[in-house]
């Protein structure tokens, strides 16, 4: 139980924050039945009295709990042994002895028993049969007698534990295979983005299943609960973040935890968290429905930090599921002005963000000890949408050290030199216009271009894909409100055009002569972004230009669907000045509220320089001489007209770098050494 202010009192089932015994549940029916105060058992009341802030805890570094070399870093072994212990009488005596001799047993990730094959124990290193026995139903029926009952996404628990027993079931719903995830609570696991907790913002965590999302998640949470002292709530939809049982798993350290009745409910509980126990962090494991989705953004309205995970590799797989979209902002498809286009030098139909994202940051997981960090969701979804490679971090946790090694990569994609569709290429014909002739047009176009005009179209028009995903195109069309004028096809024949990718057609030909044959045009897209699918679709309904074509108009047709901007490999300089930059607003500017000036650059430099400034939401302006010009970067509280002084930077941070008084208007302004060669 814990005073929490005069106002609220909480009491949890396993909680002893002011008695020394846990709550029975017979307390808590006694309190159900009577009025607050004087419900209390009088050992809880005379706490309640005489009650002080509750300690801090003392912050342990990782350090105090990685057990070093294998890279894994559990609590206590004596009771991680004990949990284990737990998943493994699931498994017949034989099969168990011989698992618990297994080298890497600490590390196992699951078991996996199917109904007449041989049992398999899954670790990093890969499957090992734990038997040549192929498992019997006895042998399921002993494994579920041993687990709680399973929910309606088959899922289930055992008691006090972490782990997760998942079942398959026949057309008659009979249980004939499990896969028994072992769950740990990892201290230490949540290092690697500390600065992102502490921040307070919104955190999402994507990646593929297994990688250690829920483990990372629950961290936080005690994280949250223990060290930042702050009100923590779970929505724990299948027991897998605080354990299966009523009262919750130690791993989550003082956060609360929510059980979900059943997983379609889970949007109500999201709500329910934060309406009725005044939650200052709201954790939520698989966000998976548009429902789900709806209600996490509906709680980040109301300033609760979430701290949510979903499935997916990489923040484009959110973009591109139409049901957690929303999580990113949504999206929508503009059409610009001809004018706006030429000036941006963009094509005209481009797909924006349409509101703030639900989360401040993202994290994708690479694997247990590495990950990508998004600063700023809102800045990596728009450029994605542009066809740009967002700016992000790449993490990585070094268990010598203890602490994660931190760099910014250079841009993927930039390093091939590519042709650059350029404005005149672009037809001022548009289908937007009205004013299209359409005589120029291949036959697939025309036929969409008559409808336009009015001569009504009985079907869409058909596109065959080849390795480029249907769901991505039709999502992409819908976005655009095209849905109903382009579908995709499995049949060759009755094809209008294909779509295909470029890596997949260099390698395999044959495509390009069964279009020959067909007298269909290809349209070939180079990588699989949203800009470039706009674009492909522009093209395939003839509302765009095409780039480059290979082949003349009475031949099959390649169409290479170009990017925008021509990509190029940054020069070292450039690499160095944005380093320079990344280090002056990550070491000085932001924690430091200090000016710093740079060093002097060339122009374009000191333009992509002032680009990475802004995507930080920070301003700079231009100093130095008209030779030799150089930027000057300004902390928040600083604008470009009227800088004064903001504190000094921290002493610690500073080693390294000189602080020079005096220099322009006043200002301290501190200045970074010249990097090492
Ligand atoms: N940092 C870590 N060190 C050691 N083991 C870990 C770590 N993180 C996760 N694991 C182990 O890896 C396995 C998968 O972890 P977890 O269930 O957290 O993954 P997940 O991404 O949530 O999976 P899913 O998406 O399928 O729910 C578990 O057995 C877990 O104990």
């Amino acid at each position: 139980m814990r005073a929490l202010n005069s106002h609220f009192l909480l009491i949890d089932l396993h909680s002893s924050w002011c008695s020394a015994n846990h709550i029975p549940i017979s307390t808590l029916a006694y309190l159900k039945s009577s009025s607050l105060i004087s419900s209390l058992p009088p050992s809880f009341r005379r706490t309640r009295r005489a009650h002080k802030p509750i300690r801090s805890p003392e912050i342990r570094r990782p350090s105090d709990r990685f057990s070093s070399g294998n890279g894994s870093f559990s609590s206590s072994s004596s009771e991680a042994t004990s949990e284990l212990e737990l998943l493994l009488d699931l498994l017949p005596l034989k099969m168990r002895r011989e698992l618990y001799h297994h080298e890497e047993i600490g590390e196992l990730i699951e078991v996996v028993m199917d109904l007449g094959r041989k049992p398999l124990a899954r670790f990093p290193s890969g499957d090992w049969e734990i038997s040549q026995q192929p498992i019997k139903h006895e042998d399921l029926r002993h494994a579920i007698s041993k687990v709680g009952e399973f929910s309606d996404d088959n899922r289930s628990g055992i008691d006090s534990s972490l782990h997760r027993i998942s079942a398959i079931r026949n057309r008659k719903m009979q249980i004939i295979g499990l896969t028994c995830r072992v769950g740990r609570a990892v201290s230490g696991s949540a290092e690697i983005i500390r600065d992102l907790v502490m921040d307070g913002g919104s955190i999402l965590v994507i990646g593929p299943p297994g990688v250690g999302k829920t483990t990372l998640i629950r961290e936080i949470a005690r994280m949250l609960a223990d060290e930042f002292m702050k009100r923590v709530v779970i929505v724990d939809t299948s027991n897998e973040i605080g354990g299966d049982g009523d009262v919750p798993h130690a791993g989550i350290g003082r956060a609360r935890r929510m059980q979900v009745p059943n997983v379609n409910m889970q949007h109500n509980i999201m709500i329910e968290a934060v309406e009725n126990h005044m939650p200052e962090t709201i954790i939520i494991d698989e966000i998976g429905t548009e429902l789900e989705a709806l209600a996490a953004s509906t709680i980040a309205q109301r300033g609760v930090q979430l701290v949510g995970t979903a499935h997916g590799m990489t923040i484009e797989n959110i973009i591109k599921n139409p049901s957690l979209q929303i999580l990113v902002g949504g999206i929508e498809s503009v059409t610009l002005g001809d004018e706006e286009a030429r000036k941006r030098k963009v094509q005209k139909t481009i797909l924006e963000r349409k509101g703030p994202p639900t989360f401040t940051c993202a994290v994708e997981m690479i694997s247990k000890t590495e990950c990508r960090v998004h600063h700023r969701l809102d800045a990596t979804v728009d450029a994605i949408l542009a066809g740009k490679s967002p700016v992000y971090e790449v993490r990585e946790w070094d268990n010598y050290t203890n602490d994660s090694v931190k760099y910014v990569p250079m841009l993927e994609n930039d390093n091939e030199e590519k042709p650059y569709l350029r404005d005149d290429n672009i037809m001022t014909s548009d289908m937007e216009s009205g004013e299209r002739d359409i005589d120029h047009l291949p036959t697939w176009s025309k036929k969409w271009s008559s409808s336009r005009s009015g001569i009504k179209r009985s079907s869409p028009l058909q596109v065959y894909t080849y390795k480029v995903l249907e769901a991505d195109l039709l999502q992409v069309a819908k976005v655009m409100g095209l849905e109903d004028v382009i579908d995709v096809t499995g049949d060759i024949g009755a094809a209008d055009a294909i779509l295909a990718s470029s890596s997949e057609i260099r390698q395999n030909p044959w495509i390009r002569g069964v279009a020959k044959f067909h007298k269909l045009p290809v349209f070939v897209i180079k990588s699989n972004t949203m800009a470039q699918m706009v674009k492909a679709v522009r093209m395939i309904l003839g509302l765009e230009s095409f780039g480059t074509m290979s082949k003349p108009f009475s031949d099959s047709l390649n169409i290479e669907i170009q990017d925008d901007e021509p990509k190029r490999k940054p020069s070292l300089e450039e690499i160095d000045a944005l380093e320079e930059v990344r280090l002056a607003i990550e070491y000085i500017v932001i924690p430091g509220g200090e000016p710093v000036e740079l060093l002097p650059r060339r122009s374009e430099i000191i333009a992509r320089q002032l680009e990475l400034v802004k995507s930080y939401q920070l301003s700079a302006e231009k100093s130095g001489t008209e030779q030799n010009p150089r930027l000057q970067i300004l902390p928040l509280k600083l604008n470009a007209k009227n800088p004064t002084k903001s504190g000094s930077a921290s002493g610690e941070s500073m080693s390294s770098i000189s602080s020079i008084s005096g220099v322009g208007n006043g200002t301290s302004v501190t200045r970074l050494p010249l990097l090492p060669e």
